[in-house]
């Protein structure tokens, strides 16, 4: 009887042995069939900067094998070339160039281009197209904190806030004085916006609110919303000639580079403002210092130039009639996080293969 019961016992413990056997190995081949299916089938993805807001980085991260560039300065062509080697999907910013090049060293994985701008002009279109590979960008998002950096440089220049700023520091302010700093005024004046789009649209609902004589744009056609706020589509010569304000909203295409040039700021009125927070190169930048500095303007506002960064010896840097900003049209921290959560959803959805279901697919 003892002995049957022992019997009994071993053969217990060993069918309970071989089950915890039997079910580790099953556990950990499947785990492991599942490590290596997951490697081997999580896309791979390059960021091309380091520092982007968390919530997008971590859609992309949650999914993908992501590689960032470790500098939170733009990468150089030839890191860009290697890193994008055999990639699925790359997120990149307005400071990189995507042109042919980058393209083939990317090699025939690449599925998705975002990037977090609205801007496409520092991607080469003919050679992304010619390989079918769908661009994400983020219109929309920018648009309030884009237009209201507009409204900042229109009062900054027209009421000189920044000159005025310097001179309490260089001791110049002695008393209130009956002209001293004075400067235009945005009431009752005539507002140009060349290039009228989303940001161009927004910039004059708000310049309605303040009372403007007169609202002119140029755009390709003629836009119902800009109609029923009192907006007059015009050419540009007459925008030119009839605005006190000049404001350039346009996107950087081969039509608008140096659109801005020595004949176009002759055309303007010398107590004119020039606000531009498009591109630094739809303007002709000698032209531009050269019409500040002889007041055939009366200011500029500009929230890009070309360069970027501006080089200190710059002789824009120089002139009290010009206020600079560093490029920050879109720099409001919620816009920053929602243009990068839209750009991480722009490579999801086509690494997903719904590229239908990107929130923001370029049309080329
Ligand atoms: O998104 C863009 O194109 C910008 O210029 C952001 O400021």
């Amino acid at each position: 009887m003892l002995t049957k019961v022992l019997v009994g016992a071993v053969r217990l413990q060993r069918n309970t042995i071989n089950c915890i056997v039997t079910d580790y190995l099953k556990l950990t081949s499947c785990q492991l069939s599942n490590i290596a299916h997951h490697s081997m089938t999580r896309p791979k993805v390059f960021v091309t900067r380091a520092g982007l807001p968390e919530a997008g980085l971590k859609l992309l991260q949650d999914e993908c094998d992501v590689d960032i560039w470790e500098k939170t300065n733009p990468i150089p062509k030839s890191e860009l070339m290697a890193r994008i080697k055999n990639v699925d999907g790359v997120l990149c910013l307005l400071t990189d160039k995507i042109d042919d090049e980058v393209l083939n060293a990317a090699g025939s994985k690449l599925k998705v281009i975002a990037t977090m701008s609205v801007g496409v002009d520092h991607l080469d279109l003919k050679a992304i197209k010619s390989r079918n590979i769908p661009i994400g960008y983020t219109p929309g998002v920018l648009t309030d904190a884009t237009a209201e950096l507009t409204m900042a440089l229109l009062l900054a220049t027209s009421r000189r806030l920044i000159e005025a700023n310097r001179a309490i520091y260089k001791g110049e302010w002695v008393s209130w004085s009956p002209t001293w700093m004075t400067g235009g005024k945005l009431s009752g004046s005539n507002i140009g916006i060349v290039g009228l789009g989303r940001i161009g649209l927004r910039v004059a609902e708000y310049l309605k609110g303040f009372g403007v004589a007169k609202i002119l744009y140029t755009s390709r056609t003629e836009k119902p919303a800009a109609t029923a706020i009192g907006a007059v589509h015009v050419d540009l010569d007459t925008l030119l000639r009839t605005s006190d304000f000049v404001i350039v909203t346009t996107a950087l295409v081969p039509e608008t580079k140096e659109l801005f040039r020595k004949e176009t700021f002759e055309k303007m009125k010398n107590t004119a403002i020039f606000i531009n927070v498009s591109r630094g190169e739809v303007v002709h930048q000698p032209s531009l210092i050269e019409a500040l500095k002889n007041n055939k303007i009366r200011a500029a506002g500009l929230d890009v130039m070309t360069p970027e960064p501006i080089p200190l010896d710059s002789e824009l840097l120089k002139l009290d009639n010009c206020v600079i900003t560093p490029h920050l049209g879109s720099a409001s921290i919620e816009t920053r996080a929602e243009m990068c959560v839209i750009s991480a959803k722009n490579v999801l959805a086509v690494l997903h293969n719904k590229p239908e279901e990107m929130p923001a697919k370029y049309n080329y």
